[in-house]
């Protein structure tokens, strides 16, 4: 459900609730069309991180960089990162790594998807997987139980996908209903082929040194490669994830801290949240609060990764509402480096990062170098 109030960003420390306003739309930045940066081709960074092909973001160079941008320059302007173009490309890369695979093989892909419930916003996510599987050449399988299905049944087709050889990859929809116990569910997931990257095993690889998972849960990764295709240097640098899901905020702060940054979590009950994100040079959110991080929160020139997808009402659009990220895009635009827009920014790249996980999948059971 679209929340009926929108925080116009305006007010100084706390988010002032108003009446959605036309206004507060317009684009704050008198550049900002123009500063949408277009990342060279390249492959998965992920494979082989490094290497960045941008030129550093303003301010991201360094320190002093950072410290001679203004958050009263009226014309600072952040670059766009723009994620759906990245997704594009990273989907054109992997459909011909599939039809590659097809010809000396015979195999393609397979995802399997199972979705408990008729939640509105879990239909159109499994939709959209299943057109972007078909559109690079990854066969889809779904399976569409009811809300009151018991936990046996979703784990009788967990196994039954565990076992089935054309299925590389097994998704389970979240949330499930709140009868079902999700530790259950995702245990049952065969680690081989958890192409979400939830089973336990998966997240404590993650979480080792020295250990690498079979897969990256897909939003985590997605924002490790918007940072690494924009040229954002991530060794040495502070960051700070707002957030601490299992899912997202957490693994997030695995893969900074495995990538050499300096890594500070916030959650709910942090203090002074605000002083904590304005020493990073890199900010990854992942809340569900609209318009929680405020300019006055972020160190001029940072790198901002908005994960949050949260609808609030918007008369003007076809659905009756919109979608805004954790961020004050408005403000934060005018001090950030380097920020990503909701929608376009992190969402495309989950669902290109399901794709890159599911062929890597099929690449190894396979052996397929
Ligand atoms: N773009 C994409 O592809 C995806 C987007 N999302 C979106 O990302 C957002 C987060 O999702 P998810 O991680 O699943 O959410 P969860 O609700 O599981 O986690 C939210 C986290 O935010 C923390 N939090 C809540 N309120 C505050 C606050 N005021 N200040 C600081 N931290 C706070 C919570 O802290 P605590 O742990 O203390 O409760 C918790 O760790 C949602 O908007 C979701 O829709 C999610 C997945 C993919
Ligand atoms: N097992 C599981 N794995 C998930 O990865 C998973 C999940 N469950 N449950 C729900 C969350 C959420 N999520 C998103 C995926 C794509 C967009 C996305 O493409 N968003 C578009 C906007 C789409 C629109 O306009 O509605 C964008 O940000 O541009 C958003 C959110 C994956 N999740």
């Amino acid at each position: 459900m679209a929340s009926s109030i929108l925080s116009d960003c305006s007010s100084s420390a706390t988010s002032r609730l108003l009446p959605l306003r036309r206004a507060l739309l317009a684009p704050p930045c008198r550049f900002r069309p123009a500063t949408v940066a277009a990342p060279p081709r390249r492959p998965l960074a992920i494979a082989a991180p490094q290497l960045p092909l941008l030129p550093r973001a303003r301010g991201m160079a360094s320190a002093s960089a950072a410290a001679a941008a203004s958050s009263t320059d009226s014309d600072a302007c952040a670059k766009i990162i723009d994620g759906k173009l990245v997704a594009k490309q990273i989907r054109e890369e992997i459909a011909v790594e599939i039809a590659k695979m097809k010809d000396a093989i015979g195999v393609v892909p397979g995802l399997a998807v199972i979705l408990v419930g008729s939640r509105k916003d879990s239909q159109t996510y499994v939709r959209n997987k299943k057109k972007a599987c078909e559109a690079v050449g990854i066969k889809s399988y779904e399976v569409n139980l009811p809300e009151d299905s018991s936990e046996d049944e979703v784990l009788k087709h967990i196994t039954t996908f565990n076992s089935d050889p054309s299925v590389h990859g097994i998704l389970v929809q979240l949330p499930l209903p709140h009868h079902m116990n999700d530790e259950n569910i995702l245990n049952a997931v065969s680690i081989e082929k958890d192409v979400d990257g939830f089973h336990p095993l998966n997240i404590g690889r993650l979480a080792m040194q020295g250990r690498d998972p079979f897969f990256v849960p897909c939003t985590p990764k997605g924002c490790m490669e918007l940072l690494h295709r924009y040229g954002v240097e991530i060794k040495g640098k502070r960051a700070v994830v707002i957030g601490r899901s299992n899912i997202v905020g957490m693994p997030a702060a695995l893969l900074l801290q495995k990538a050499n940054a300096t890594v500070s979590i916030v959650h709910s009950n942090t203090k002074k949240p605000e002083e904590i994100t304005r020493q990073a040079d890199i900010v990854i959110t992942a809340v569900g609060v609209a318009n929680l991080v405020r300019g006055s929160w972020i160190k001029p020139g940072a790198a901002i990764i908005d994960v949050g997808i949260n609808p609030v009402d918007d008369p003007e659009s076809p659905r009756g509402y919109r979608l805004v990220g954790d961020v004050c895009y408005e403000e934060a635009s005018k001090i950030a480096g380097l920020i990503t827009p909701v929608p376009g920014g992190v969402g495309p790249m989950t669902i290109a990062m399901l794709l890159s996980n599911t062929l890597e999948s099929a690449k190894r059971i396979h052996k397929f170098k």
